[in-house]
């Protein structure tokens, strides 16, 4: 079982959004649900399968503790809710239905991903064809192009943070835990010291500026666990992991990489480079010929040298550029169109339709 643990958070409160539109209701939670089993937890919170009385819908309700090592982290928690409410019309991520209050939670009435985490399929002895986890990346590359767009960076991704709405067949992604998302832009630069040893990027690490780059960091970090089946900086013990991230010491063998094609190798490797500013952003990624060597009637695209447009946007804490040939990239290549697409279908999960 791969470690959970989490770094010391340094996190300062000043980055945090206040302003939520969601009504807090505060009528007993079993006079409105049935609660059933647990379905995860993490430091300070427990996730329970539930279902409304009235309606007999399934929620994922997430219990925050509102005050943790006997600090008061409300605050923490309408800022979390803030982030939900700004990414609701995004589909990759999960959807908030309703909040309640109780003497020591809140709690989040979330979309059931039913599922489970990705995780699962990342320590598996049978790791997931190659078509679907392209399919996967696709997905979740979306839904942080999204998040981006609006200057959100999710800065916790990690296979425990991405679920499927089902199992059998696969179907699509939901990213959860806003806990760490941030909202990039308004006060300066971020620097924080948050997330779990093994998912952290090296920038983290060393308390330099925070920006979209660090959640594509993320993106290599998931990516090299669906296709290899092992965590790619985990080391005997948290220095050692540390170490391994800073130097970014990653094995590239065939031996690791032998279930997938060799493309799949170029695409981890040009997201888990130390420099944040040259990672491709999602956008980009979107465009590797490896995201859609499984769709039917696709020319994978040669991978262009890169040029500092089509680098990461961020640094400055500010939107992606509105530079009209970006969007004429971005947009106008096949494969965007193919994004675009995607945008609006339910993918079926079913290996013969994985595009
Ligand atoms: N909407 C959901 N549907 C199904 N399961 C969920 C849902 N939300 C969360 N879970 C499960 O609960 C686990 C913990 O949820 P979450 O990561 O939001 O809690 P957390 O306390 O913020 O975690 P951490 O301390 O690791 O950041 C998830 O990894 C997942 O397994």
């Amino acid at each position: 079982m791969m470690a959970r643990r989490r770094l010391d958070s340094r996190s300062g409160s000043s980055a945090l959004l206040s302003e939520i539109h969601t009504r807090i209701h505060t009528d007993p939670l079993d006079a409105v649900f049935d609660m059933s089993n647990e379905l995860g937890r993490g430091k300070f919170a427990v996730v329970k399968r539930c279902a409304e009385k009235a309606t007999g819908k399934v929620f994922a309700a997430k219990f925050i503790k509102k005050r943790r090592r006997g600090r008061d982290c409300r605050a923490e928690v309408i800022h979390e809710i803030a982030v939900l409410e700004a990414a609701k019309n995004n589909p990759r991520v999960v959807n908030l239905h309703s909040v309640y209050e109780t003497d020591h939670d809140l709690v989040l009435m979330l979309e059931y991903a039913a599922g489970g985490e990705i995780f699962d399929h990342c320590v598996s002895e049978e790791l997931l064809p190659e078509g679907q986890i392209t399919r996967l990346i696709r997905q979740m590359l979306e839904g942080i192009h999204l998040l981006h767009q609006s200057s959100v960076v999710h800065l916790d991704l990690k296979p425990q943070n991405i679920l499927l709405t089902s199992l059998s067949p696969l179907g699509d992604i939901k990213i959860v835990d806003f806990g760490l998302a941030r909202r990039l832009g308004s006060a300066g630069e971020l620097r924080e010291i948050l997330g779990t040893p093994e998912y952290v990027a090296p920038e983290i690490l060393n308390y330099e500026p925070i920006t979209t780059a660090t959640d594509l960091w993320s993106v290599g970090v998931i990516t090299y666990m669906l296709v290899t089946g092992e965590s790619p900086f985990a080391g005997e013990d948290k220095q050692e992991t540390f170490l391994n991230v800073s130097q970014v010491n990653v094995d590239y063998s065939r031996e690791a990489f032998s279930r997938v094609s060799e493309l799949a190798v170029d695409f981890v490797q040009k997201l888990l480079v130390k420099a944040p500013e040259d990672r491709p952003s999602a956008a980009d990624c979107m465009t590797h010929p490896w995201l859609w060597l499984h769709c039917p009637g696709s020319d994978p695209i040669p991978v262009t040298p890169r040029t500092p447009r089509e680098r990461s946007f961020g640094g400055k804490w500010s939107a992606p550029p509105e530079d009209p040939e970006d969007k004429e990239n971005i947009l106008d290549s096949p494969h965007a169109k193919r994004f675009r697409f995607e945008e609006g279908m339910s993918a079926t999960g079913d290996g013969d339709h994985l595009c």
